[in-house]
């Protein structure tokens, strides 16, 4: 099956003085999912939000069968393994964390998918893709399978940065080789820089300061979509040549 297109805001751009209302306003623009950075102070140089917050802005948003309302919970946190129980009780949906940040990813893979929720596993701009090869290249036991990867096109801590475009080689190689993979990419994403980041092969596009600082979100959001929907066809072409 052909990955579908999927705008997931990144809710650390929102005024987190009224969460609840502006996950409920961005989904009202047509947003699929949120994406809510998990920032411990460790593996970044920032803080931001821990599972109690998560839990208080679950009942606010609906979680629909065609997959929207999804929690794309970014860890950005030095010991995924701690936290996973927690966000799973909070009402998390997918917990993607760092391959930088654990000795066993495959475990970690387990342990989410253990707790009920999809797992996704990031790389930082400087790592490498092939160092997910060995996992993905894996279909043996789906419990150890991530559901999804996020490539970071800035460096994970904080939002409004520069998307950095040398991070799409690494789009494309996982793309060519896994053709129905989830594959995110978050940082610096907006109207400007979506056409590269979905030539390359991303479906998963998180946008923070694009999306809730722009006057029509809902315009936005529609661009985002509709040039990822562009770009699927010719992935397929791509990855059979
Ligand atoms: O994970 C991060 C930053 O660490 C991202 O989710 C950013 O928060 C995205 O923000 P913009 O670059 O779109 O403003």
């Amino acid at each position: 099956m052909s990955p579908k297109p999927i705008i997931a805001p990144s809710i650390l751009a929102s005024d987190f003085g009224k969460l609840a209302s502006e996950c409920q306003r961005i989904i009202g623009h047509g947003a699929d999912w949120l994406h809510i950075d998990i920032m411990d102070g460790h593996f970044v140089p920032n803080i931001t939000i821990g599972a109690p917050v998560v839990t208080c802005i679950r009942p606010a948003i609906e979680k629909t069968a065609d997959g929207k309302g999804i929690f794309d919970c970014h860890m950005m946190v030095a010991k995924p393994e701690q936290w996973i129980s927690d966000f799973a009780k909070a009402g998390g949906d997918l917990y993607c964390f760092h391959y930088e940040a654990t000795e066993n990813p495959r475990e970690c893979i387990k342990l989410v998918h253990d707790s009920g929720m999809k797992a996704g596993i990031a790389i930082k701009p400087d790592t490498p893709a092939d160092v997910l090869y060995s996992i993905l290249d894996d279909t043996s036991d789906p419990d150890y399978y991530p559901d999804m990867v996020l490539v970071m096109t800035v460096e994970p801590g904080f939002g409004g940065q520069k998307f950095q475009q040398r991070c799409m080689p690494k789009v494309t190689a996982l793309r060519d080789r896994y053709p129905e993979m989830d594959i995110e990419v978050d940082g610096g994403l907006g109207p400007s820089t979506i056409d590269v980041a979905a030539e390359a092969g991303a479906n998963v596009i998180v946008a923070g300061t694009a999306v809730f600082g722009a006057p029509d979100p809902k315009h936005v959001i529609s661009i985002l979509k509709e040039t990822v929907q562009k770009n699927v066809e010719l992935w397929k072409t791509r990855s059979k040549v």
